[in-house]
């Protein structure tokens, strides 16, 4: 038996609260919401267009970090981060380590207009209806939180709700694993959710043997332009930023400035 990691530790906490509002609300009348919410915008279609794709997040706290902003109006935040250009919103609703909620993401749907993303630790079918049911457009999946027949149909499941699947991996074997699923937009992320320690280099080592035709977003310890440059010049089409926009003074300029980057001319751009 091996000791259990952060991420195991994380997933118990999500298991009992996805327990807990089942039995307030069943899978039943989670998937009715979900057929009645507004359809799904076109995530992919965001990430796609010109430039380096900024997804903005709303992040109260994290598990390596601790309290990081208190966040009283996520959705103000994530109009501010609209108003720089983000491509889509992230907002995190993981409640125990996280301190975020779906009403943030009820919020932050109801204010911006760009792809929102539900960011949490998903791990059964019930997450799934419940994002679209809250008007996500876009669901993370954790690679290395999901055997591979699970990860498999839950990203079915995402896509069978007119929903993109970011699938993150941090490793080869689970970007190999990814692709086997049918993943078509790929998360690396620096930091590893068993160790929580960070390493710049996983971008560069695992990007470059994904598939031009995957969209590929590095994730994790961006924290300005330059890191946003770097990350292009590994064939980033987009970077995913917390810490470094809620800590921000200024979000919207913060977001700017990244946008501003990724769209400059000499910013190098994905081949495809
Ligand atoms: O705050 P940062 O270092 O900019 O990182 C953002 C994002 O990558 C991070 O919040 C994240 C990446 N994958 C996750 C999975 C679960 C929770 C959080 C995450």
């Amino acid at each position: 038996m091996t000791s259990p990691t952060v991420l195991d530790s994380i997933i118990e906490g999500v298991r009992a609260d996805v327990a807990a509002r089942e039995a307030r609300l069943d899978l039943a009348a989670v998937k009715a919401a979900a057929k009645a919410a507004e359809p799904a915008l076109d995530a992919t279609a965001a990430l796609r267009a010109p430039g380096i794709a900024v997804i903005a997040e709303v992040k109260r706290a994290s598990p390596s970090k601790g309290e990081l902003a208190g966040i009283a109006n996520p959705a103000a935040l994530a109009s501010e981060y609209e108003a720089g250009g983000a491509r889509a919103i992230s907002v995190l609703t993981e409640e125990r380590r996280f301190k975020g909620s779906l009403a943030d993401l009820d919020a932050v749907r109801d204010r911006v207009r760009i792809p929102v993303l539900r960011k949490d630790f998903i791990v059964c079918p019930y997450q799934i209806h419940e994002a679209r049911a809250h008007g996500a457009d876009l669901v993370l999946l954790i690679v290395a939180a999901l055997e591979q027949p699970v990860l498999v149909s839950l990203l079915d499941r995402v896509e069978s709700l007119g929903m993109t699947a970011l699938v993150e991996v941090h490793t080869e074997d689970e970007a190999d694993r990814a692709l086997e699923a049918g993943a078509t937009v790929i998360g690396v992320n620096a930091r590893n959710l068993k160790s929580l320690d960070v390493d710049p280099e996983t971008f560069g080592r695992i990007a470059p043997g994904l598939p031009s035709s995957v969209i590929k977003i590095a994730e994790s310890g961006v924290r300005d332009s330059r890191d946003l440059l770097t990350y292009a010049g590994q064939g980033a089409d987009g970077v995913l930023v917390g810490e470094g926009l809620v800590t921000a003074g200024d979000p919207r300029t913060a977001v700017a400035d990244l946008v501003t980057a990724g769209s400059h001319p000499s910013c190098p751009r994905p081949a495809r």
